[in-house]
């Protein structure tokens, strides 16, 4: 496959969940800028993304733009809808508007609790997109699926879904995030080996239905208990471009050594 890593910037984004007040929020985030500034952190060689609840980000925004910080900040979801009678949605254009640089979109969560399909996550995909920012498309099998053998052909079928409709060129700016469910904040990390299948794999489906420039420059990321001491032989992987990460994005120590993946041991 024509895709080395190097070429693309590797991502650690935190998705924080419903954890957190604005309150909370800005004091994580100053306390990781200020990690990451002792360590002299190049924003520029490793991306880094905080990912609040919605009722956050206006204070994260303010905080950031005040401070100058390289800190990203996204959404957890965003609406299919652009405005009107949808009460509780949020549009893409009010996120845009917060200076989101990214969206997730299908998180499992969502997906499980809230029966988005494909079809749902790929045009909240397109919406996000569409006011100028990057989704992070989340795909991944259940235990069951796992289990059964059957977690190529059943993220890859996500994957199709999910992007349907999209330019080659803009796959190739796109995020998506492997996470398989039964690794979400259980303890139950996937091997480096289990993360790489399913992530070459992605990478793969995606040079066959975009092209190969779309799947050289798309990033991969995986999630799933990543935490500093386990990123190490995750981020070794040869498609494996970065982490969506949960529990451990709430502690800044651990988020922090995350984003200095480099300097962690590879177990
Ligand atoms: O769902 C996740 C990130 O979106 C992963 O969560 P954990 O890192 O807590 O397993």
């Amino acid at each position: 496959m024509a895709s080395p890593k190097t070429a693309r910037t590797p991502l650690m984004a935190g998705n924080w969940k419903m954890n957190l007040n604005h309150q909370e929020a800005v004091v994580l985030v100053q306390k990781l800028a200020w990690t990451l500034a002792d360590k002299k952190h190049d924003y520029a060689k490793v991306e880094v993304v905080v990912v609040p609840p919605f009722t956050d980000l206006r204070s994260v925004q303010t905080l950031v733009d005040g401070d100058r910080l390289a800190v990203k900040y996204a959404a957890q979801d965003v609406s299919t809808q652009d405005s009107g009678a949808y009460t509780g949605e949020i549009s893409a254009g009010m996120l845009a508007k917060l200076g989101c640089s990214y969206v997730v979109v299908g998180h499992s969560e969502r997906r499980e609790y809230h029966a988005e399909t494909d079809e749902v996550v790929n045009a909240k995909a397109h919406k996000a997109l569409a006011a100028g920012m990057t989704p992070i498309v989340c795909v991944g099998e259940g235990l069951e699926v796992r289990q059964a053998g059957e977690h190529v052909p059943y993220t890859l079928a996500q994957v199709d879904g999910s992007l349907a409709g999209f330019t080659p060129e803009q796959v190739a700016d796109l995020v998506v995030a492997y996470e398989p469910v039964w690794a979400i904040g259980t303890g139950e990390v996937a091997t480096p080996d289990d993360a790489q299948e399913v992530c070459a794999a992605i990478r793969s489906r995606i040079a066959e239905t975009h092209g190969e420039a779309a799947a050289a420059g798309v990033r991969v990321l995986y999630g799933g208990s990543v935490k500093a001491a386990n990123v190490g032989g995750i981020m070794t992987k040869a498609d494996v471009d970065g982490c969506l990460v949960g529990g451990a994005s709430l502690q800044v120590d651990e988020f922090g050594g995350i984003c200095r993946f480099y300097d962690m041991p590879v177990l």
